[in-house]
């Protein structure tokens, strides 16, 4: 049975993340089992996988909040696996993340939410410097009317542009997406995979996408994984896996 090994070969250039031989287990739960993956620069890598097949342990271990049994995770000239944790600060301000819960603090108002990693990460900066950041990154999510609000006052799908809005404020080349679309209402569901789409292009960012909603996917993916067994078992473009008569790739797409 040929497995679709989509855009592997294509020279793209130095990539944004490259994991080798990745093992992780808990007690006898075997969940990365010689894993690897390369993500290319400016690509959005889409990881599908059943519930429970450890796709958010892989997240967790390329942002160091894990620790692998063994393997390699290189971002940039760096192996994540083997950082301090004063280096891994330095490695993660390069990464942006947008959780499922989206994680906006509810007594801050949108504006004090963008500020807030800024302040944090970047201590020499001026007020100007912030408010035309804040300006910048709510007009990139068409939000631009919104600063002073709190997040209560938001619907789902704006508090979901606010935490993308806070993720890029600190411009990172590397974003990791947990379920982005999950809990939103179709349309909204696809104005957030548009907005995906137009960060990547306009920051020239590289992404990693947990997703089940296979409409997100086949809009945001320029490469789909399955991960199971704890490997990658199958790669390519959606309409390549979407060909497959392979049965484990195939009850994703039905
Ligand atoms: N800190 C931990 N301690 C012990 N077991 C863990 C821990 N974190 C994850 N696991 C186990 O690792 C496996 C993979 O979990 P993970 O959360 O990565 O799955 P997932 O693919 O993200 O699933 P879902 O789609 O449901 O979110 C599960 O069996 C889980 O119980």
């Amino acid at each position: 049975m040929k497995i679709p090994t989509g855009k592997t070969g294509t020279p793209m250039g130095e990539p944004a993340i490259v994991i080798e031989h990745l093992y992780k287990q808990f007690g006898n739960n075997i969940v990365l089992n010689d894993f690897n993956l390369t993500l290319q620069k400016e690509e959005n890598m889409v990881v599908l996988g059943k519930s429970g097949a450890g796709k958010s342990v892989l997240i967790k271990c390329i942002i160091g909040l894990l620790r692998p049994d063994k393997g390699k995770i290189i971002v940039g000239a760096d192996d994540v696996t083997k950082l301090t944790h004063e280096e891994l600060d330095r490695v993660r301000s390069k990464m942006g993340f947008l959780f499922q819960g989206n994680a906006l603090y509810d007594s801050m108002t949108v504006r004090e939410n963008l500020e807030f990693p800024l302040r944090r990460h970047w201590i020499d900066v001026t007020q100007k410097q912030v408010d035309d950041m804040v300006a910048e990154v709510l007009e990139n999510v068409g939000l631009a009317q919104t600063a002073d609000l709190m997040p209560a006052e938001l619907s789902g799908g704006m508090q979901k542009r606010i935490a993308l809005a806070r993720t890029m404020i600190l411009k990172p080349e590397i974003i990791l997406y947990d379920e982005p679309t999950t809990g939103l209402d179709p349309v909204t569901a696809r104005e957030i995979d548009k907005l995906i789409l137009s960060l990547q292009e306009k920051y020239h960012t590289s992404s990693i996408i947990i997703s089940h909603d296979m409409n997100c996917v086949k809009t945001t993916a320029d490469r789909v994984i399955l991960l199971l067994d704890g490997k990658c078992y199958a790669e390519g473009t959606y309409q390549e896996l979407e060909q497959s008569a392979d049965e484990n790739i195939k009850q994703f797409f039905e």
